[in-house]
Formats: C-alpha cells, sequence, structure tokens
C-alpha cells in the first residue's frame, strides 16, 4: 500500500510544528525523516501515522483517507495497517516478550496456533527465541527493543513507523535492531517511514527525506 500526505499543517497554540509538509512511500519503500531538531520529524510521523490529526491537509493509505476517519477508524487502521517501534520499546511490563509480541495479532483476532507459530519464528529470528517467556524487566535494552521489532512486524503492516528506534542504543544494538528492522520489513513488504538523528541509520533507508521548519516535499528530497 503507498502512503502520501499532501500539504499537511499542525500547530500547538502559536507554534507551527508541520508548515504544508507533504511526502510520499512507496510501498515497501523505507524513508527516512531527518533534519533539525524541532523541525517537525515526529508531528510528521504522528500525523501520518493516524497518532496525530493534522489542522489541515490530506493522508492517504492506499484508497483509505486517514484524514476523513474518526477515532474508532483510525483505531482500526492502526491496528491491521501500521506496526510502531519507538525510541523505549515500550513493551507492556506486564506480558512477557511473546506475549507482547502476540498482541497485535490477538487485537486482530488471528488464530492462537498461527500466532503462537509466527511469534517463535520472530523471535527466533531476531535472536531472542529463548527469552520468549522473560518480562521486559528481565531483558536488556536492545533485546526488548528486538522484541519491540518483532512486534510492529507480527501482523505484516503495510507501513511500519519508527521514532527514533535506535536512539537509546549502543553501536552493536543498532546494528542488530535496524537490519532485523530493514530485512523482516523486505520479507513482510512493509514500507518503514523512520525519524532518525543518525547519519548511518538514515543510510540504511531507500531514501531520505529532509524536514525544515515543518516542511518537506518529494521534489526537494530528490535532488
Ligand atoms: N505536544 C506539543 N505541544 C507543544 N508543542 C509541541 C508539541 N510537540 C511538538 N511541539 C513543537 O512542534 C515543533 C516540532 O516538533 P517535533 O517534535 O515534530 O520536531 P522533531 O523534528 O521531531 O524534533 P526532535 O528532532 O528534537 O525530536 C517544535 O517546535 C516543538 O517544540
Amino acid at each position: 500500500m503507498s502512503l502520501s500526505g499532501t500539504g499537511l499543517t499542525l500547530t500547538y497554540g502559536a507554534t507551527v510544528a508541520l508548515a504544508g509538509a507533504s511526502v510520499t512511500v512507496a510501498p515497501g519503500e523505507v524513508v527516512a525523516l531527518v533534519g533539525p531538531s524541532g523541525s517537525g520529524k515526529t508531528s510528521l510521523l504522528y500525523c501520518l501515522s493516524g497518532l496525530a490529526r493534522p489542522s489541515s491537509g490530506q493522508v492517504l493509505v492506499g484508497d483509505i483517507e486517514l484524514t476523513a476517519l474518526d477515532d474508532a477508524g483510525l483505531v482500526a487502521v492502526r491496528r491491521e495497517h501500521f506496526g510502531f517501534v519507538f525510541q523505549f520499546s515500550e513493551l507492556v511490563p506486564e506480558l512477557t516478550l511473546a506475549e507482547n509480541v502476540a498482541l497485535p495479532l490477538e487485537l486482530l483476532k488471528a488464530g492462537r496456533r498461527d500466532t503462537r507459530r509466527r511469534v517463535a519464528e520472530l523471535l527466533e529470528r531476531l535472536g531472542i527465541g529463548d527469552l520468549g517467556g522473560r518480562y521486559p524487566a528481565q531483558v536488556s535494552g536492545g533485546q526488548a527493543q528486538r522484541a519491540a521489532v518483532a512486534r510492529a512486524l507480527v501482523h505484516r503492516p503495510a507501513v511500519v513507523f519508527a521514532d527514533e528506534p535506535t536512539g537509546s542504543l549502543d553501536s552493536a544494538n543498532t546494528d542488530t535492531v535496524l537490519s532485523a528492522l530493514v530485512e523482516l520489513s523486505r520479507d513482510t513488504g512493509s514500507s518503514i517511514v523512520l525519524v532518525t538523528h543518525d547519519d548511518k541509520v538514515a543510510t540504511a533507508a531507500d531514501r531520505r527525506v529532509f524536514v525544515r521548519d515543518g516542511f518537506c516535499t518529494d521534489e526537494v528530497l530528490s535532488r
């Protein structure tokens, strides 16, 4: 599914976070949003993913107009078509890693056996196959972030949104988490929209989109 945002604006009181930003992400494409601090990268990611409503502009996911949906419609699209990875893994502390990874499939009412198989396969591929029974507090930050990547991809979403997914990791864990995210998304055909300050992470993307003063366009980027 392609994803596009057109003419997105977002204001917080007197602060203009987005000033008419436009970006299109092709199916399977990995796009890094880069730019100075406060330029609007996270705001853009939030508007594209339905975590925030733009003040004006349009977001299309395939032929679904995200910006026209009510809250229940937004939740349904996010559950089925999107996956999320944040800077700190934000796993549910009361659930084991395997239970955390299974959550998106359970919300979509997937069968129990398929869920168990898919969760085990992903944990294995991420090198944490033996940690499925542990709770988030019992694993390292890098291991928790790998589980967060598994959770974002378990339901084969159209788009994974990742806000500083390696921002809290050392360089070895950054490499592991980043390559897992990109490789697994190739398998599932998911596109990735990621916000990063790390040049190495941005280089792993198919394309970089420069956000400045709440603005970006695909034309500027392709220069
Ligand atoms: N919840 C909020 N309330 C008020 N202002 C906000 C809020 N979120 C963001 N802003 C403001 O909107 C602008 C864009 O912020 P945003 O977080 O999108 O930038 P960013 O490029 O992701 O920054 P960083 O790289 O520092 O994370 C900034 O001026 C910021 O202070």
